[in-house]
């Protein structure tokens, strides 16, 4: 029986524990809000997020106390948003994780520091490449709730323990692949994010799918030419972790970034958006560490630095995706 940390209330991690409970994994799932937890105690759902998902109690134990629900477990899975990372460890001590393989399920940057999340794990608590995993592909927690078929790519240096995380995923309806490009998927997570707030912005403009089709396929461009000037690999960006998750993002009424574009783009402030929304839009904070980290690659990133300049320097969107039409191809 393996033994599973989940951490995070959100609709992410609520599908996963889903997921690797109904498989029969023991899972501990640390919650920050002790009402939640309670709820949870009570009821067996999250009175938040994705709330039709019952548990079985059995094999799911929610509590807000984070050491020990990493007590006893050999998997980590991080699944709270990447701005909120470092608040949420900052009480563990930095060999929390020793012995324990850490998998994240989060796709977004640390935010100031500009870090993957598996670069801040591994310099801040020492947690080797090789115990690391990512989560990636086109997988909304909503559709995953409902028993939609979905496919997961699971990311790490070690294949063999990426197949054992697969293994612990698989079920009738989530196929699990291993993929050892990690950073490369994690990076293509970040900016998809970024693509889909675009073009809910130009959706919010009243552009078409036309405009949509064109914005999305030069995103394409804008991802692999980043990609090549930071870690180049012969990777193929049609696979579903990186071309399938992009896709998911800028399409589906699901996405968190697409929705907070499309506000932006009929009007709303950051601030409005955010208050709007019950969930994080990670795109919003992506954009800003992509943007620092470019100004020392110096790629050609039109539809980033048009992001950029929207929510950070608070020119207008109309403005912007005026700019990004003469450049587009
Ligand atoms: N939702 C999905 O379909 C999905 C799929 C794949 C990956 N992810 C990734 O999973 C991660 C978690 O996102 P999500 O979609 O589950 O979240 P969500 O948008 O559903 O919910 C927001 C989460 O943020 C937490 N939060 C809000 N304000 C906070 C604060 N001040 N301090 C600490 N936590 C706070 C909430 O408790 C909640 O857990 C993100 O990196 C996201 O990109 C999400
Ligand atoms: O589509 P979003 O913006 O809700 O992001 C969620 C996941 O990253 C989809 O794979």
């Amino acid at each position: 029986m393996e033994r599973i940390a989940v951490l995070g209330g959100g609709s992410w991690a609520t599908a996963l524990v889903k997921v690797l409970s109904e498989n029969k994994a023991d899972v501990s799932w640390w919650i920050r809000n002790q009402e939640d937890v309670q709820h949870l105690q009570q009821f067996g759902h999250n009175p938040r997020y994705l709330s039709g998902v019952r548990f079985d109690l059995n094999h799911v134990k929610p509590s807000t106390n984070l050491q020990e629900t990493l007590a006893g477990a050999d998997w980590v899975i991080l699944a709270v948003p990447a701005a909120f990372v470092q608040t949420a460890l900052k009480d563990l001590p930095l060999d929390a994780f020793k012995g324990k393989t850490l998998v994240s399920a989060v796709k977004g940057m640390i935010p100031r520091e500009n870090l993957l999340i598996t670069e801040y794990l591994e310099q801040k608590y020492h947690v080797p490449a090789e115990q690391q995993c990512v989560i990636a592909g086109p997988c909304h927690a909503e559709e995953v709730a409902l028993e939609k078929q979905s496919y997961l790519t699971i990311g790490s240096l070690n294949l063999e323990r990426a197949e054992q995380f697969c293994e612990l995923l698989r079920n009738r309806y989530v196929k699990a692949n291993p993929l050892d490009d990690i950073d490369g998927i994690e990076y293509c997570a970040v900016m998809k994010n970024i693509i889909a707030l675009a073009c809910g912005i130009a959706h919010g403009l009243n552009y078409g799918d036309n405009f949509q089709a064109v914005m999305v396929s030069n995103s394409m461009e804008e991802i692999e030419r980043f990609l090549d000037a930071l870690m180049p690999l012969h990777r193929d960006l049609t696979g579903s972790a990186y071309l399938g998750d992009l896709l998911v993002t800028a399409y589906s009424q699901f996405s968190r970034n697409r929705t907070f574009g499309n506000m932006i783009g009929r009007g709303y402030t950051v601030k409005s958006a955010q208050f709007e929304m019950n969930m994080v839009a990670e795109g919003y904070y992506a954009v800003q560490s992509i943007y620092e980290i470019n100004k020392r690659l110096q790629v050609d990133m039109p539809i980033t630095t048009a992001v950029y300049n929207i929510l950070y320097e608070k020119i207008s969107p109309a403005v912007e995706i005026e700019i990004l039409k003469d450049k587009f191809k």
